[in-house]
């Protein structure tokens, strides 16, 4: 199936040029003007996309609204337009899952070409850098996910290591989820099990094992089977635990208390500790064959101060998916934001980011988040004005246009009606051709086609269709 295509543009003027060309070749076009309406047409309508993006737009730029696609794993193929050409820019899109980019004014013959080329590909899971959903642009995240990704269709078992909110168990279900095995994923918490509970939670019982075991329990290792069990705060097993793991490990068996015997069980087996199991060993803690068994592959997620340029996108996909569940509109983040995150040490890592996001959004009016929602109290040494009540933004208000967008709009419209000829929109706008020239320059609409021998009629059977259909 031909990818459908989204154009993602501020700039009314140069959205509905690349729309109508598109429209023009039969293709199914929807426009959005800035990232939440592109995030609820993704959401409404059915793809495959190709999206035409552009970097610069007001609130959540293009940049962060490629990070959210990709933590959502949308597999839309994105085709960035930046302003500056800037190869930096370009690079950190191709990063951050990117199919192409185009620099601005774009050529319309190359445009053609490139959407073609991308609309005929088939569904694809999203490009590296993401991985069922994580936000990863940072190279040790990049790193850290793509071996995890390898590493998930096996049965090896995976320790993740990190500080506390960065992300392990997240990590884990990801590992599970595109694991192929169609068990359940289980997660136990093994710092925060009552000792001599431990063997009955793990492997099961029979009912009169002991005292109060009033019906038989399967046990953890049994509910995930033929799927995953995390052993979450692995390091604070106690070390009784740890050899009955261990045996189940080796044998892979369980063995119920009060039952007839073991049991096989086909478990994978994850685990995750903010401890450093090194020391753990050393100190006679931690059983040094357990770790063995348990670390068949070690992933190291970094702390967020290792990931300084993952912040925004962290918070926008955050932003986005509390908006979601909140009920509210979120268009972006107000000056000075992104700086003022990337300011912060964030020693609860992702998970504090997260709460501040969500805080932020929940005190913010309107649809943008304002520095001041992060700072409601302000510390004294940095006080905070209050931020003025914001104005109904949401799309439908009534509000006053700049006259150089009603300008651009106008340019756009007639040349859309005069099949991209100069001279006749010129005519019509009752202006000289070379003013026209400059003020396509000016709000960077580019000409439908490059004036070659043969190529106008081209143009202008495209362009009429595109009118006819705007007009159905
Ligand atoms: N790369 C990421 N992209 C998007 N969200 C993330 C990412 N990493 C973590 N999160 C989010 O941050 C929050 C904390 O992550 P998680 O609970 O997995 O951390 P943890 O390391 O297991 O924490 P703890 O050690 O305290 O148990 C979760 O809501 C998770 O969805």
């Amino acid at each position: 199936m031909e990818r459908r295509i989204l154009v993602v543009e501020d700039d009314a003027a140069q959205r509905r040029v690349i729309a109508a060309l598109f429209r023009a070749q039969g293709r199914v076009v929807s426009e959005a003007d800035c990232a939440q309406v592109a995030l609820d047409i993704l959401d409404a309508e059915a793809g495959p996309w190709v999206v035409l993006l552009d970097i610069g737009l007001p609130g959540m730029g293009g940049l962060d609204l490629l990070s959210v696609m990709r933590g959502r794993g949308d597999d839309a193929r994105v085709v960035m337009l930046t302003a500056d050409g800037g190869v930096d820019t370009a690079v950190r899109a191709m990063q951050r899952g990117a199919a192409d980019y185009l620099e601005k004014p774009v050529a319309m013959d190359r445009l053609r070409a490139v959407v073609a080329r991308h609309a005929a590909m088939p569904a694809a899971p999203a490009p590296s850098g993401a991985f069922a959903g994580l936000v990863a642009g940072a190279p040790a995240m990049v790193a850290a996910l793509d071996l995890a990704r390898r590493v998930a269709p096996s049965r090896m078992p995976v320790l993740v290591t990190g500080p506390s909110g960065s992300g392990k168990e997240r990590l884990a279900r990801a590992i599970h989820e595109t694991s192929g095995r169609t068990g359940a994923f289980v997660a136990v918490n093994c710092g925060a099990l009552p000792e001599s509970l431990i063997e009955s939670l793990l492997f099961g019982h029979e009912k009169g094992a002991f005292t109060g075991a009033d019906r038989a329990k399967p046990g953890r290792f049994r509910e995930a089977e033929g799927g995953t069990l995390f052993l979450d705060e692995i390091g604070e097993m106690p070390l009784a635990a740890q050899v009955s793991l261990l045996r189940v490990v080796q044998e892979g068996e369980v063995d119920p208390l009060g039952g007839r015997g073991p049991v096989s069980v086909d478990v994978r087996l994850l685990a995750a500790t903010n401890r450093d199991l090194g020391a753990e060993i050393a100190e006679g803690r931690f059983r040094e064959d357990l770790y063995f068994r348990l670390a068949g592959v070690e992933i190291a997620l970094p702390g967020l101060a290792e990931r300084g340029e993952d912040i925004s996108a962290l918070a926008a996909t955050h932003a986005a998916e509390a908006a979601r569940r909140e009920g509210r509109q979120f268009h972006g983040f107000g000056p000075g934001v992104a700086e003022w995150l990337a300011a912060q040490p964030w020693p609860g890592n992702v998970r504090e980011l997260q709460n501040a996001v969500h805080r932020a959004l929940v005190l913010s009016e309107g649809s943008e988040i304002r520095l001041a929602d992060f700072r409601p109290a302000g510390p004294a040494s940095e006080p905070v004005r209050p931020a003025p009540r914001a104005r109904p933004s949401e799309r439908g208000a009534r509000r006053v246009r700049a006259l150089a967008e009603v300008e651009a709009e106008a340019i756009a419209d007639a040349l859309i009606l005069c099949s991209g000829q100069i001279s006749e929109t010129a005519r019509r706008l009752g202006i000289g051709r070379s003013t026209l020239y400059r003020k396509m320059a000016q709000y960077q609409i580019a000409p439908f086609n490059e004036p070659r021998e043969g190529r106008e009629h081209e143009a202008s059977q495209d362009l009429g269709g595109a009118r006819r259909q705007q007009e159905r």
